[in-house]
């Protein structure tokens, strides 16, 4: 199985390398092959990358908001004709299900393209301001140069989220995707390129913990928008600070779902389990702390436990596969030691638990996992695993869920499944995140902001807010008389 690109890096509207760079290999979860040889980005790359950012910003800012718009839905319009081929792309490079990729990724990325592009006209007005007989106005500025820097679950999304909004308030973008994940974003730019974007104003580098720091630290970089873990997003919100530069922080999670007696078990089972094994439980907002209502525990666990052990495991090129491997041996590795904690500290297995039979010994498998009895003290109950493991919890009452939901440093998401309306508002009103569900989970489309509070972050994406986060506001007082000075 190949995937290899023409060159690692995408720089001025076209591929470049230099294999100075150290090698960074894209591996196909399922079977442990490599896909793909390419370089990280050496610090001459790196300024390459940002040069042309920078030269070719002017340009796109100068546009109408309309102009630079039609080239975005024209690029969401070629992803959606290519969507089997950067859907097949997608995951070889991740070991995510075709029937996800298919429906979930390369679409997620077209659908942020299209909205940006089409609001983009309209929503980067500026306000008139009326003081008497003078005046002032409002515009609404890009703020320059902006760096996006990828995680490894949902690369193509990632790109298009950062990319879509900056390029439509007339940023350039230098976007450096997961060294684990970096076929997706060289794709996306050649189909911005072939859409009609200048070329420079989205540019590809290549690199790992060694190349961010590249990007983030370059003096002519205005933003970093991060995807990744809260260790990371500490290190890199701490190097933006020390130039004042803004930062979007899209971090990690151990979200609260909370299912009370009364709620439709069956759907609330349905949630839990998309809010917990999609993408092979490698999903940020995943709602991996199920608080359910002791009344209803037993009934909730058989019933969880019987639809768990139907998911369908294999290769994810398979259409009927419904779980693929985790991404890499390092992920699974680390969920194992995950899920042997919670053993050790007395939570009860209820399936799952090990390396599934019947799929490639060389794939990154886990087996989709449930354990019972967990309390908020358990590690598994605390740290973000970002695998197949869900950990149930007891709760008696409303007040003490609610607190008990909120004591962690995360605050990225939370749902809550149950028929009584007013109990639905009161609670999640209560619960401190950035994005909540009622009776559903991990719903994230383009129209609503999407982040984290807490530790989980700060800073939106998707909506109109997004925009919020890659301009900055002018403002110019405009004085209609002559000025009259006391000397
Ligand atoms: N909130 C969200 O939208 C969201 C979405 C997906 C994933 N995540 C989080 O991402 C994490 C998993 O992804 P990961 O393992 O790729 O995260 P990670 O933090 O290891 O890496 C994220 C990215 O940061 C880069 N990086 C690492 N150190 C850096 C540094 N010092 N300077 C600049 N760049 C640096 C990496 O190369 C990678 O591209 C999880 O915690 C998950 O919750 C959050
Ligand atoms: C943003 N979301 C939830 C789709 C993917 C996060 O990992
Ligand atoms: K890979």
């Amino acid at each position: 199985m190949r995937a290899q690109p023409a060159a690692s890096h995408f720089i001025d509207g076209e591929y470049v390398e230099d294999a100075a760079g150290t090698v960074i290999e894209s591996v196909y979860p399922a079977t442990g092959e490599v896909l793909a040889r390419l370089h990280a980005a050496t610090q001459a790359i790196a300024e390459r990358a940002v040069a042309s950012a920078r030269r070719a910003q002017v340009e796109w800012a100068a546009m109408s908001p309309t102009a630079r718009g039609r080239v975005l839905r024209r690029a969401a319009d070629i992803m959606r004709e290519r969507n089997r081929e950067l859907s097949e792309l997608e995951t070889l490079d991740t070991g995510k299900p075709i029937q996800e990729t298919i429906v979930a990724d390369p679409t997620s990325g077209a659908d942020s393209l299209e909205f940006f592009g089409g609001i983009a006209a309209t929503a980067l007005n500026g306000s008139h301001i009326p003081l008497g007989g003078d005046w002032a106005y409002t515009k609404r500025v890009p703020l320059g140069v902006c760096v996006g820097i990828g995680a490894w679950n949902y690369p193509q999304q990632i790109c298009c989220w950062k990319a879509a909004p900056a390029l439509a308030a007339g940023n350039a973008m230098v976007f450096k995707p997961s060294e684990t994940t970096p076929l997706g974003a060289l794709k996306i730019a050649e189909i911005l390129v072939e859409a009609g974007l200048p070329r420079g104003v989205f540019n590809v580098v290549q690199g790992d913990r060694e190349t961010g720091p590249l990007l983030v630290n370059h003096p002519d970089v205005a933003k970093i928008s991060l995807t990744g873990s809260v260790p990371t997003g500490r290190k890199v919100a701490a190097a933006a600070a020390g130039q004042l530069k803004h930062v979007t922080m899209e971090l990690g999670g151990k979200s609260p779902l909370i299912v009370f007696d009364d709620a439709d078990i069956d759907s609330a089972i349905g949630g839990a389990m998309l809010g917990n094994f999609y993408s092979t439980g490698q999903v940020c907002s995943n709602g991996t702390r199920v608080f359910v209502q002791k009344r209803i525990k037993e009934q909730v666990l058989s019933r969880l436990k019987e639809r768990t052990e139907k998911i369908v495991i294999g290769d994810p090129m398979d259409e009927a596969t419904q779980m693929g491997p985790l991404v890499s041996r390092a992920q699974r590795e680390k969920v194992l030691d995950y899920i042997e904690k919670g053993k050790a500290e007395g939570a009860r297995l209820v399936t799952g638990g090990g390396i599934p039979n019947d799929v490639s010994r060389e794939g990154f498998y886990v087996q989709p996992t449930v354990f019972a009895n967990v309390t908020d003290g358990m590690t598994i109950a605390r740290e973000e695993i970002f695998g197949p493991v869900t950990c149930v919890l007891d709760f008696d009452d409303e007040a003490e869920v609610i607190e008990r939901a909120n004591a962690t440093e995360f605050g990225l998401s939370g749902g809550v499944f149950t028929r009584d309306l007013s109990r639905a508002h009161r609670v999640v009103d209560q619960l401190h995140a950035g994005t909540l569900w009622i009776n559903t989970y991990n719903l994230c489309p383009v129209e609503i902001p999407f982040g984290g509070s807490k530790q989980s972050g700060f800073g939106r994406e998707n909506s109109a807010a997004a925009l919020e986060h890659y301009t900055e506001l002018k403002t110019v007082y405009v004085a209609m008389d002559p000025v009259e000075a006391p000397y």
